[in-house]
């Protein structure tokens, strides 16, 4: 992995803050007044048995879903209900569990549609293809590339994204996310249907992400191991409630959230729980 050309000390990253936030749908209380902090440049990751109401929870700040109470603010903005497509101009990146990439398309093509939200010369400006859209695009394309061979899929980038294994789709979509410049990436599950050395090679990825580019992520996460190992902070949703908040050897202690991870039943989860507790040891 090459560095990617950006200053690690930052001060123009903002706090996320969720706020009181309560979705309901119908009669069913996804989310029940929850609130955490993203302090910036931190890795904090949002943890939960199924059905906690992680996804909500992405869904509400990355502006998919509407909360019914509470708000989500980056810095001084409001952003509760901004549509997600005006939250790329506010500088948040998004990766989604199921990847929206273009399979017949190539890697860079994809990532290049991250781009577009930073272009400014408009469409009839580039379909004329007058020669600032070209200079303009050039850079672009530039920084595309500059980002694919920091995530390690520079030398895919001309390939079609659906002949691509899954742990590289999802460097792609990763990508994409960055292609934005965000001082905060969202990773929604990014390690759903990797095997343990693709999530290994993950979490090294997600980890220098941070480090090298001084941005803010959070990271909504099933596998506890994957996260107790990278992340500053872990919040913890069960029943749509927040039920811990803080270092992640706090919350890998705390009674409340061993038993709603073995609670459920699942041994995977269990395994997480006990695998995690024991790195830590
Ligand atoms: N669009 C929706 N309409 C109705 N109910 C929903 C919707 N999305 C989520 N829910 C419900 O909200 C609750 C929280 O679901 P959510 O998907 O946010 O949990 P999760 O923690 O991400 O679970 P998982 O780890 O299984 O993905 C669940 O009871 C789910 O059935």
């Amino acid at each position: 992995m090459t560095a990617v050309t950006q200053a690690p000390e930052r001060t123009d990253v903002p706090e996320l803050r969720v706020e009181h936030v309560t979705l309901r749908f119908g009669g069913l209380c996804a989310l029940d007044d929850v609130s955490f902090t993203v302090r910036p440049g931190s890795l904090h990751a949002l943890i939960g048995p199924n059905g906690a109401g992680k996804s909500s929870c992405f869904n509400v700040i990355s502006g998919v879903y509407r909360a019914s109470e509470g708000s989500v603010r980056l810095g001084d903005d409001e952003i509760t209900h901004l549509k997600p497509h005006k939250l790329a101009g506010r500088g948040v990146g998004r990766a989604f569990q199921n990847t929206a990439l273009s399979p017949g398309s190539t890697v860079l093509d994809n990532v290049m549609l991250g781009r577009y939200a930073l272009t400014s010369g408009g469409f009839i400006a580039a379909g004329l293809r007058m020669p600032w859209t070209t200079r303009a695009e050039r850079r672009h394309t530039l920084r595309a590339a500059e980002i694919c061979d920091f995530l390690g899929i520079g030398g895919v980038l001309h390939t079609p994204v659906g002949a691509l294994p899954y742990g590289e789709a999802k460097r792609v979509d990763i990508a994409r996310a960055l292609a934005v410049e965000p001082t905060l990436l969202l990773l929604d599950e990014p390690a759903a249907g990797m095997n343990a050395m693709e999530t290994a090679e993950l979490a090294a990825t997600i980890r220098e992400i941070r480090e090298e580019l001084g941005i803010s992520i959070l990271l909504v996460e099933h596998d506890m191991g994957l996260v107790m190992g990278i992340a500053d902070r872990v919040t913890v949703l069960d029943f749509g409630q927040c039920i811990a908040d803080g270092p992640p050897a706090q919350v890998q202690a705390d009674p409340n959230v061993v038993r709603a991870y073995l609670g459920t039943g699942s041994e995977d989860e269990a395994d997480g729980s006990e695998n995690a507790a024991e790195e830590n040891a």
